[in-house]
């Protein structure tokens, strides 16, 4: 058996999330919120580097690394994306649970290269924590099989570090439900309402469908506290008493909602205004509330583009589906070029439009979904 790990240096790609689809369906005794939400990620998100350590005196030795340590190092490619690398950055959470877990020692060093704006409801630190179970698993079977952890292992972990992590365990279009760790491939969904014949969305379809839909992101230069805007539903739909059901959605109505998606994946409607229809977000009217910038852009979008502005998770990131693509190419085959043309045309209105209304700071990106 080797006594040194064969693997001493990987990169994984974290993606970030978009929630399509988000309905917040009531609180439970534990605190935390129950939700189905449809999410998808991107084909762009944040980067993580593992360099496995050499082992020996210690840095006051000056020589190697100490067995169990983690080193993390973050480099933000905007001012929006700095994170601490203290204890609490989710890639060091991330490593501490997978040491204890495994017992896997090796000194490790991470590089976390962050493109994705913090406090955004693009899953930025969920992805990372979840990139580092990975890398760190992959390190651990190098070395021996055995300590390595199963999938289900590493979505039990996963799910003790955030709501979100699970989904990136699985990193497909999926449904979210519970607390979020209750996670379905979109294509192995069947919803509570789903009949035996619109449940059966085969793999391709929906993956043929989502794979590829190009989204137009933007972020103002603010961020928004994930449990703060948890906490304000929580607290309108404590004044609203009976009449919690404006605060929250019920869990059947967000359950034909969602089913409505699936029939449009089974259908394979192209049609992406309608699919901007479909998009739903009940954190919204908190936050809106709270960030008027947000519902301003909205509105702006919606007369002068005809498109629906979405926000993902708690904010404050947006998004719209891009209709210069309805005409989507076969995946693999290049774009006709007059609806490349077309769509450039219209980032560059939709960017402008950002810019004027959120200032010079606001993020914009274009991004696809991908995972399918
Ligand atoms: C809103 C969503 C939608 O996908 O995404 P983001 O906006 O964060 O990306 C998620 O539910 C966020 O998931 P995540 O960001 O992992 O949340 P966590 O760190 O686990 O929780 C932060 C805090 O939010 C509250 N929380 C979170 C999830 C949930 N289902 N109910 C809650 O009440 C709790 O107060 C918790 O302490
Ligand atoms: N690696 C990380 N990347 C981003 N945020 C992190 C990370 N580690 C810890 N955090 C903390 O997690 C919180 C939310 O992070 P993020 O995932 O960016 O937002 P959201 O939950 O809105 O998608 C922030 O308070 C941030 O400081």
């Amino acid at each position: 058996m080797a006594l040194f790990p064969a693997m001493t240096r990987l990169t994984l790609h974290a993606p970030a999330k978009v929630n399509l689809f988000l309905a917040i369906t009531g609180q439970r005794s534990d605190g935390f919120h129950d939700l189905v939400s449809l999410a998808v990620p991107l084909d762009w998100g944040d980067e993580l580097e593992l360099r496995v350590l050499a082992e020996g005196a210690g840095r006051a030795g000056g020589a190697g690394a100490q067995s169990g340590e983690t080193r993390l190092r973050c480099e933000a490619s905007t001012p929006a994306c700095e994170v601490p690398a203290s204890a609490d950055n989710l890639v060091q959470r991330a490593a501490a649970a997978f040491r204890a877990a495994t017992g896997f020692s090796r000194p490790v060093d991470f590089i976390l290269k962050k493109r994705v704006p913090v406090g955004a409801g693009l899953g930025g630190g969920s992805s990372d924590a979840v990139a580092a179970l990975r890398g760190l698993n992959a390190l651990a079977a190098a070395e021996n099989p055995r300590c390595a952890l199963s999938e289900a292992a590493l979505g039990e972990l996963a799910a003790q570090l955030g709501a979100d992590c699970t989904f990136f365990v699985h990193g497909r279009p999926a449904i979210m439900r519970g607390s979020g760790e209750r996670v379905k491939p979109l294509n192995r969904s069947a919803s509570a309402t789903a009949t035996a014949d619109s449940g059966a969305v085969s793999a391709s379809a929906a993956s043929a469908f989502l794979r590829g839909q190009r989204l137009f992101l933007c972020k103002p230069a603010f961020g928004v506290n994930t449990a703060w805007a948890y906490g304000e539903m929580r607290e309108r739909a404590r004044a609203a008493g009976l009449a919690s059901g404006s605060v929250y959605l019920a869990e059947e109505e967000a359950e034909a909602l969602c089913e409505r998606w699936r029939r449009a994946i089974g259908e394979g409607a192209s049609d992406v205004r309608m699919l901007g229809a479909l998009t739903f977000n009940n954190m919204e009217p908190v936050v809106f509330a709270k960030y008027p910038a947000l519902p301003v852009l909205a509105t702006e979008f919606r007369e002068r583009f005809g498109l629906t502005l979405r926000m993902s998770g708690s904010g404050s990131a947006c998004f719209a589906f891009l209709p210069a693509y309805a005409d989507k190419p076969v995946a693999g085959a290049a774009a006709p070029s007059g609806a490349l043309a077309a769509e450039r045309a219209l980032v560059e209105k939709l960017t402008d439009c950002v810019h004027a209304l959120w200032g010079p700071t606001a993020f914009t990106r274009v991004v696809e979904i991908a995972g399918a």
